[in-house]
């Protein structure tokens, strides 16, 4: 099992993307094998000479495997998946004119094969390259057809090669079009994709963080918090919570206007983040209230955390309000029990954030 998917990797890489173009690919390979095919008949039955098909054949296998290595290298090469199918392309209409010349009056069947070509190209081409694409297949196509007719006027009669020529061009120029109107649907699909998972990773981030402080907002806490319960109980490592209340707010808010109370909760909240530890999660429970969640840390380390977490707040700069304005905040700790649900423990932390508040702010009380 271990061995198919290494081989997997090996062969597909791991973008989806490589997987899709080496998709593809296979696809323009079974192109290549009918074609040979029908070369190789019309060999057998006399209509087409052997030393010319045999080499087209060559040059066919050739381009196939060496497409094959550039789709799997394009990454390390750095070539652009429309580039690489623009090559493709151009390769692959080259060896339906190298047929259409070799295979005397089955010709016609590759004049087919141009058009599944162009089919092709509406998956990774903007419109504009089908249209360059389509153009330059013509001028080929045209200017083979005219060397033909000179070289060999009854093997290759002007007016077969006239209606050959008129017919593909036709086909060839509506097959554009269409394909053109496709590939403008799939850029649109994709745009509309994309502006679609923008749309969703803001709606993400608005259901998850408090606008005004980027932390967590109390929704989001409660969700980690019910994990956290389911997690905590499976592995038994002692958790804390902390409940955090700024000192004196409201006459921030009072002395300094509203936005200035916003600032502070903003330079607060960058500061108290600065002081976390990786697995720490910290919400703005409401209003100038915040809940801390300190994951395997027992109330000593939980102390220690919130200890640097004053040390960083008071000296947060807040010049922007005032210069001599200090943050302080009071804070309650609680482990939570085995079992416990977490609403008791913050209620618990709650009862000891009072305790801080009474006994005069600025300080840490443990449950
Ligand atoms: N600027 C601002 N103020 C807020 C916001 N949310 C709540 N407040 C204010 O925060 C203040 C909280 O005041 P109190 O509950 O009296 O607490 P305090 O003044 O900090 O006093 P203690 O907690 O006892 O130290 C109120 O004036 C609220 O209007 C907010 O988002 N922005």
């Amino acid at each position: 099992m271990a061995l198919a998917s290494r081989l997997r990797r090996l062969l597909l890489g791991s973008d989806p993307r490589l997987a899709r173009m080496l998709g593809y690919w296979a696809a323009t390979c079974l192109l290549y094998l009918i074609g040979g095919i029908l070369v190789v008949l019309q060999v057998r039955a006399g209509a087409a000479d052997r030393d010319s098909a045999m080499l087209l054949v060559g040059i066919g296998v050739a381009g196939v495997a060496a497409f094959a290595l550039l789709v799997r290298a394009s990454g390390v090469l750095r070539i652009s998946p429309s580039m690489l199918a623009v090559w493709q392309a151009l390769y692959a209409i080259a060896c339906n004119i190298g047929a259409y010349v070799v295979t005397g009056p089955l010709r016609g069947v590759y004049l087919i094969f141009l058009l599944v070509v162009m089919v092709f190209c509406a998956f990774s081409l903007r419109p504009r390259h089908t249209i360059l694409l389509c153009a330059s297949t013509l001028a080929m196509l045209g200017a083979t057809m005219l060397w033909l007719v000179a070289s060999d006027r009854v093997a290759y009669p002007a007016y077969i090669e006239g209606v050959h020529f008129v017919s593909a061009a036709c086909a060839l120029v509506s097959v554009t079009l269409l394909t053109g109107e496709m590939s403008k649907m799939r850029l649109r699909m994709k745009q509309q994709k994309e502006d679609l998972l923008d749309a969703m990773a803001t709606i993400r981030q608005l259901a998850t963080l408090d606008e005004l402080t980027s932390l967590a907002n109390r929704r989001h806490m409660n969700e980690v918090l019910v994990e956290q319960e389911r997690r905590h109980d499976a592995a038994g490592q002692p958790t804390c919570i902390a409940l955090i209340d700024l000192d004196f707010f409201k006459s921030v808010n009072d002395r300094y206007g509203h936005a200035a109370g916003d600032a502070v909760l903003r330079a607060f909240s960058n500061a108290a983040r600065s002081a976390l530890r990786s697995q720490d999660v910290l919400a703005r429970w409401g209003g100038e209230e915040f809940l801390l969640l300190l994951p395997g840390a027992p109330p000593d380390q939980a102390r220690m955390v919130v200890r640097r977490m004053a040390e960083r707040v008071a000296a947060a700069p807040l010049t922007e309000v005032a210069s001599d304005l200090r943050i302080t905040f009071s804070a309650g700790i609680a482990q939570r029990q085995p079992g416990e649900p977490f609403a008791d423990t913050i209620t618990r932390a709650d009862k000891a954030l009072y305790d801080a508040k009474s006994s005069g702010r600025n300080r840490i009380r443990e449950a």
